[in-house]
């Protein structure tokens, strides 16, 4: 796909449109599969650039990987990696964040693990010290390299208490994948428990896992000596389907969003109706409009789950842009989240950042002086621009932008938006939009 978009503005978004499985969570059962004596099948699977990122490297590992892109169903075998112990995967840096959630299932199988930088959205540092000291705490021994780390466990891998400084979800995942096989009872405090995690839970208890989950944000593991494979269907991608939500209402217009579940959305769901748009949640799908007249400004405060996930922060903030009144984003899961509105103010918005927490309590950024607030000032008309797409959400906020906005905009750098959303360009044709892809 080229990577210019030429986006005629000013036309509701109509229609329907489907989502499919969850990136943040195909991808690490992808990973799960790994752990596994068995071929594991999974389905509701998106055709996106995450999936077939981590498809390359477990096939590099020696899992055989069949992708029916069609039907959504992948089959993954892992029975060859042991033979296959590959140890350059260099060529893997910046692809994304996933290659860090290889160390605990390669550990077992393999004895070491060799990982790459990591990619994924540059919306902050995203350190992986927690990741590093959970491994650690198994027992396993981190050598960084100039390029990637090494990793093994030459005593093999022992269950251990952890307390997470704050409840991240790869460090969740990370303790889950390594805990399962390790020997012994693991304890995870203050643990993240996204929907996300939930179902790869479930997937690994499928597989022969003993996981319970406590209210007070604890996890515990009992570690097993084999597990399986498992068959199972991917939760909808709730954050696809908040940021068609958030384009419909942008644009004035009214999609309905096959695949989006009401459970996984509720907190979104709420926001979106204080915001003044309307939904309805039908047995197979969720329709988002807007009803006319004013939309109306929120205060708004992002958060681990249950709270307002920070995925779904950048679409929606460009829905601010055309409510009444004052809005208020305190971002406290990224600490660099707001350079998207950078563009949003090239096309007319009136949006400021301040280091300040506003709006709600104070959290880790607000004496570190990171601009992670927003102040949204609505509604204003949007005007069509030359704009440049930073990153995943932020690139979709863009696109969002210019729909929204008066005239022809091109919006470049677009590739990027195919790491999370499936088949965006057929969604937006089938949606009304005009859009042209540059030659
Ligand atoms: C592939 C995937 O599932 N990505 C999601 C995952 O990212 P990811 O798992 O990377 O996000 P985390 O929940 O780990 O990060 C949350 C916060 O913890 C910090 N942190 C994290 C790990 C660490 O070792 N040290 C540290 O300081 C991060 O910098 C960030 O400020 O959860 C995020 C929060 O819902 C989502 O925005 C991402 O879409
Ligand atoms: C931040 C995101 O993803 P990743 O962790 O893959 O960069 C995202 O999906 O918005």
């Amino acid at each position: 796909m080229s990577g210019l978009l030429t986006v005629e503005g000013g036309v509701p978004l109509n229609g329907e449109i489907t989502v499919r499985g969850a990136k943040n969570f195909v991808s690490k059962a992808m990973v799960a599969s790994l752990l596994g004596e068995a071929a594991s099948e999974l389905a509701n699977v998106p055709v996106i650039r995450d999936v077939d990122v981590v498809a390359d490297l477990l096939r590099l590992h020696g899992v055989n990987v069949e992708h029916d892109r069609a039907a959504g169903v992948l089959r993954l075998d892992p029975s060859n990696v042991e033979s296959a112990h590959v140890a350059d995967i260099d060529a893997y840096a910046g692809s994304s964040r996933i290659p860090i959630l290889f160390c605990g299932p390669l550990l077992h199988r393999l004895g070491e693990a060799f990982i790459p930088d990591l990619g994924g959205c540059r919306i902050g540092d995203r350190p992986i010290d927690y990741h590093l000291d959970i491994l650690r705490q198994f027992g396993a021994v981190v050598e960084k390299k100039v390029q990637g780390i090494h990793i093994h466990a030459p005593n093999g891998l022992q269950g251990t208490k952890i307390e997470l400084p704050y409840p991240s979800v790869g460090a969740t995942e990370q303790t889950l994948l390594t805990a399962v096989r390790a020997r012994g009872l693991t304890e995870l405090r203050n643990a993240a428990t996204e929907p996300e995690i939930m179902d790869l839970i479930a997937v690994l208890q499928k597989m022969g896992a003993i996981i319970s989950v406590d209210t007070d944000r604890t996890i515990r593991i009992e570690g097993v000596e084999h597990l399986g494979g498992y068959r199972h269907t991917s939760l909808a991608d709730r954050i696809e389907a908040g940021s068609w939500a958030s384009a419909a209402l942008a644009t004035r217009g009214n999609v309905f969003v096959r695949g989006a579940t009401q459970p996984e959305m509720t907190t979104f769901l709420n926001t979106f109706r204080k915001v003044g748009g309307a939904f309805d949640v039908q047995d197979d799908g969720i329709r988002f409009w807007h009803p006319g007249g004013d939309l109306h400004s929120i205060v708004l405060e992002t958060d681990v789950h249950p709270g307002f996930m920070t995925d779904w922060q950048q679409p929606l903030v460009v829905a601010l842009t055309q409510a009444k009144g004052l809005s208020i984003v305190h971002e406290t899961v990224y600490e660099n989240r707001f350079g998207f509105t950078d563009a949003l103010r090239g096309m007319g918005a009136t949006i400021q950042i301040y280091r300040e927490c506003l709006g709600g309590l104070q959290c880790r950024f607000g004496q570190r002086n990171f601009n992670h607030s927003a102040v949204i000032s609505g509604p204003t008309p949007l005007q069509a621009a030359d704009i440049e797409v930073p990153d995943l959400r932020g690139g979709f906020s863009h696109l969002i932008a210019a729909l929204a906005a008066d005239g022809t905009s091109r919006v470049r750098g677009i590739d990027i938006i195919n790491r999370g959303y499936e088949s965006f360009m057929d969604k937006l044709e089938a949606l009304g939009a005009r859009v042209t892809l540059a030659q």
